[in-house]
């Protein structure tokens, strides 16, 4: 089955995330396609609900964010909505605090990461809010970059106060941070749906769905391993592998043990945890600028040299 698009719309506070949401919902609906909706807010109240519209499947997370507290939690939302409805997307509207990676990180359990398809970190830049921000915290100032940094489609928001010359500046300035994304100046949010689809456009050319995710600046791959894996091997993998493999998170065999262990890789440390149930050997890697086919074929070769 092919899998579910997923996006994740990130960008500061009131930077124009809803509104964005709800311009990608009517154009949806008019091309017929099955969406859900993931919003995320940090208080317990749900402010944004109302921008969905009732036929969509909304799941809410309150009081917290997805990124660090309720990570789980979304965890299961994700379960529960690829179980439950026949979707073409997902589109998740993260808190404004929230770091891109730290989402993707959550969406991507090795229990369902091959159902879906990351199709792009979206962020908003609240015009005003880059020029000002230098009165911001330093965590905060630190968060807006990391909100840019990582994103493979920049919307530059709110451009109907800035004059033709700050239009500009703010241009070259956030180009300067994030070369490979691709930077829109929007008011109101308001783009073409094609805009957002930076695979879709790619996928239709079925010879090169090899290079799809070479698209993507922060990208995940997902391997299943069909047996199990010399763990003497797999630690000079891992010595091996880029420094650009922030995470990888998933379930491993080893032919040394029978047991079935959760392995969590993160900013270097590795971490092995025997697990109780039978798990696919599944792992998701997640990392920037990734040689796709080159991490596959090492992966593989994990596999053809084990021999059992
Ligand atoms: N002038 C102007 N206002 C905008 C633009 N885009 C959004 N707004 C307004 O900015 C406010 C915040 O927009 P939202 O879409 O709610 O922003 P958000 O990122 O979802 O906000 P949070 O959920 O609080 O993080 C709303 O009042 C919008 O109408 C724009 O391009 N220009």
């Amino acid at each position: 089955m092919k899998p579910v698009e997923l996006y994740i719309l990130s960008g500061f506070l009131g930077a124009g995330k809803t509104t964005l949401l709800q311009n990608i919902l009517s154009q949806e609906k008019i091309l017929k396609r099955k969406i859900a909706v993931i919003m995320n807010e940090l208080g317990e109240i749900s402010i944004d609900s109302n921008a969905v519209p009732q036929e969509t499947p909304l799941k809410e997370l309150l009081n917290g964010c997805v990124c660090c507290t309720i990570q789980g939690q979304l965890e299961v939302q994700l379960d529960n909505m690829l179980k439950e409805y026949e979707l073409d997307a997902i589109y998740i509207e993260t808190t404004g605090v929230a770091h891109p990676i730290e989402v993707l990180d959550a969406c991507m359990s090795p229990l369902f990461a091959e159902k879906l398809s990351v199709q792009a970190i979206v962020t908003l830049i609240d015009a005003n809010r880059w020029q000002d921000r230098s009165s911001l915290s330093i965590q905060l100032r630190k968060l807006l970059l990391e909100q840019v940094q990582h994103a493979d489609i920049l919307l530059l928001n709110k451009v109907d106060r800035l004059s033709e010359a700050e239009k500009a500046t703010l241009v070259s300035e956030i180009q300067a941070l994030n070369k490979n994304g691709k930077l829109l100046m929007t008011e109101f949010a308001n783009i073409p749906l094609s805009q957002l689809q930076i695979n879709n456009r790619i996928a239709k050319k079925q010879h090169e769905q090899a290079h799809v995710h070479d698209t993507l600046h922060m990208r995940t791959i997902v391997h299943t391993f069909s047996k199990r894996i010399d763990v003497e091997r797999f630690e000079q993998f891992l010595k091996d592998m880029p420094d650009t493999i922030y995470r990888i998170k998933g379930y491993i065999s080893f032919t040394h043990s029978q047991d079935n262990f959760l392995f969590q890789y993160s900013y270097g440390m590795p971490l092995y945890l025997k697990e109780q149930m039978k798990m696919k050997n599944t792992l998701v890697f997640i990392g920037e600028n990734l040689d796709h086919q080159k991490l596959r074929a090492e992966l593989e070769s994990l596999e053809e040299q084990t021999t059992n």
